[in-house]
């Protein structure tokens, strides 16, 4: 295979319909001759599945759950993504670095610089080439969970938890449109799917 492969990410709160959506991308890659390697995070390795067990599931301080989510992160870049990318492979991870600003600081209210000083700590260099934002009213997104499955640390939060994530990917969104390509999910998932292979097109 020859060049660099490309990095994408899927992002969006929690039932904006990003899980349903991967399979799809995955296909339409491979349906273009592009070897997908999926992964998620937290998690993505084996150190980085059982510190999203204890993510999902433990009470903690806010920063040491911010520091795990990056420490799950640099494991995952250096097991996963990095070396999938060097061998000329497409990444498509669940969530990547704007799930932390989202979540630890939109949701949470982590201090923004602290979360921008591991960004640029644990990855310098490396940035999704394209990011899909699912985005979707928070109604919206607590039907479609409420009526799916049992819920994690994260899905339990009221909804203005939820309505600072979403303000906050927004906000990445704004202020990164290069990479950024914002979806609207309350659309049914025909035209959803059909947005998003639209935006892939520009990559390939
Ligand atoms: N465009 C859509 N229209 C209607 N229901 C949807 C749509 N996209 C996803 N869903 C449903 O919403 C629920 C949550 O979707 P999911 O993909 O699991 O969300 P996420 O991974 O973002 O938390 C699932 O039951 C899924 O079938
Ligand atoms: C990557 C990441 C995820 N999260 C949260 C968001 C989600 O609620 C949770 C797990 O994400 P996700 O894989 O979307 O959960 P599910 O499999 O239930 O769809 O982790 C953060 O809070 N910060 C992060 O940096």
């Amino acid at each position: 295979m020859s060049g660099r492969g490309k990095f994408l990410s899927v992002e969006g709160i929690d039932g904006a319909g990003k899980s349903t959506h991967i399979g799809f991308i995955t296909d339409f890659l491979e349906s273009r001759g592009k070897t997908v390697v999926t992964s998620r995070e937290p998690g993505g390795t084996p150190l980085g599945e059982k510190l999203r067990d204890l993510l999902l599931h433990e009470k903690m301080h806010l920063e040491t759950e911010a520091l795990l989510m990056f420490a799950s992160r640099r494991e995952h870049m250096a097991q996963v993504i990095e070396p999938a990318l060097d061998a000329g492979s497409w990444v498509l991870s669940d969530r990547f670095t704007d799930a932390s600003f989202a979540y630890q600081s939109g949701g949470r209210g982590l201090d923004r610089t602290k979360m921008e000083a591991l960004e640029a700590w644990v990855h310098p260099h490396l940035q999704p080439d394209m990011t899909l934002l699912f985005d979707v009213p928070l109604e919206v997104a607590r039907e479609r969970l409420d009526a799916t499955r049992t819920l994690d640390k994260f899905e339990r939060e009221q909804e203005a938890f939820f309505a600072r994530c979403r303000a906050e990917y927004l906000r990445r969104a704004e202020q990164f449109p290069a990479r950024f390509v914002v979806i609207d999910s309350t659309r049914s998932i025909a035209e959803t799917q059909a947005r998003i292979s639209e935006a892939l097109e520009v990559l390939l």
